[in-house]
């Protein structure tokens, strides 16, 4: 098969399959790139929450990410859970030298409110990786603790965007505001314009995984060669199916659904 296109994520696990580098693996699976993954932190979690969390050694990081970078293509690559700022740093020095789009979701807090990075890596993260993606991925939280601002509008979203772009260096800004209005809308800054992306808010507790698999689609489209913003127009058509028919999973929040994008399309 030629022309395959690679995508590779670096983040920790969920082995109840929502969230994390399996979220992401299914979603480049199903959007047809070739997924590869380095595993940071091994979490035990579930619908319901974080029950534990074992961090690899920094070492075994970087000899994961040897193992492909040595042998393969990567065609674009996101980064999820990074735990601490030693991690942060073995991950920067591998990460420059791969010349791919960088889409780094900001993941600080799970759905269930487990902290998942150390509090001090937060600035790390700001100050040393944010500065070489293409795209960040904050939600409000996340894009409140980048620009130290309260968000609580659109202007504000769209101000956070061009924040995050001018001042703190991202390529550019994609502030999610899923948990802010009656419908789910997104702000991206592109270093040009602002663009929103609007869907109907779906009425469900299903969101475990829901930034994962929204990363991973435009990780997935920037490795297809498809541009900023029609790479993220694509993806959040994919994470709202996949939100719609969120899997009724576990005790807590559900998994979304990755089947269900693909059966959409057949739809129409
Ligand atoms: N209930 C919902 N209905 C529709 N879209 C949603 C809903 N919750 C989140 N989204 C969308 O899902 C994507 C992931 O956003 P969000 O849940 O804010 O990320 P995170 O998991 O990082 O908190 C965004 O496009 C957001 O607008
Ligand atoms: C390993 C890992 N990474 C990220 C998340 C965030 O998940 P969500 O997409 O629900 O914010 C998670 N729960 N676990």
């Amino acid at each position: 098969m030629n022309n395959v296109s690679c995508a590779l994520t670096i983040a920790g696990t969920d082995p109840s399959g929502g969230a994390g580098i399996h979220a992401d693996l299914k979603t480049f699976q199903e959007l047809k790139s070739y997924g590869m993954s380095v595993i940071t932190s091994v979490v035990a979690q579930n619908t319901t929450g974080v029950q534990e969390i074992l961090h690899l050694p920094n070492e075994m990081i970087v000899s994961q990410l040897d193992s492909v970078l040595s042998d393969l293509p990567v065609h674009a690559f996101k980064t999820g859970m990074i735990a601490n700022t030693e991690m942060m740093e073995v991950i920067l020095e591998k990460i420059t030298t791969i010349n791919a789009p960088y889409v780094m979701d900001p993941v600080m807090v799970a759905t269930s409110g487990d902290a998942l990075i150390h509090v001090d890596a937060r600035s790390y993260l700001r100050e040393h990786l944010l500065p070489l993606t293409t795209i960040v991925t904050p939600n409000i939280q996340e894009a409140e603790f980048i620009t130290g601002n309260t968000i609580e509008s659109l202007s504000d979203m769209q101000d956070a965007a061009n924040q995050i772009v001018y001042k703190h260096g991202a390529g550019a800004a994609l502030v999610k505001g899923g948990h802010l209005r009656e419908e789910a809308v997104d702000i991206l800054y592109d270093g040009n314009k602002i663009h929103t992306f609007t869907s109907e808010r779906i009425h469900t507790k299903n969101t475990h995984g829901t930034g994962c698999t929204y990363s991973a689609a435009i990780t997935a489209y920037l490795s297809q060669g498809i541009p900023l913003p029609k790479a993220v127009d694509k993806a959040k058509r994919y994470v709202t199916a996949a939100i719609k028919h969120a899997l009724p999973l576990g005790k807590g929040n559900g998994p979304t659904n990755h089947f269900a994008p693909r059966m959409d399309e057949a739809r129409q």
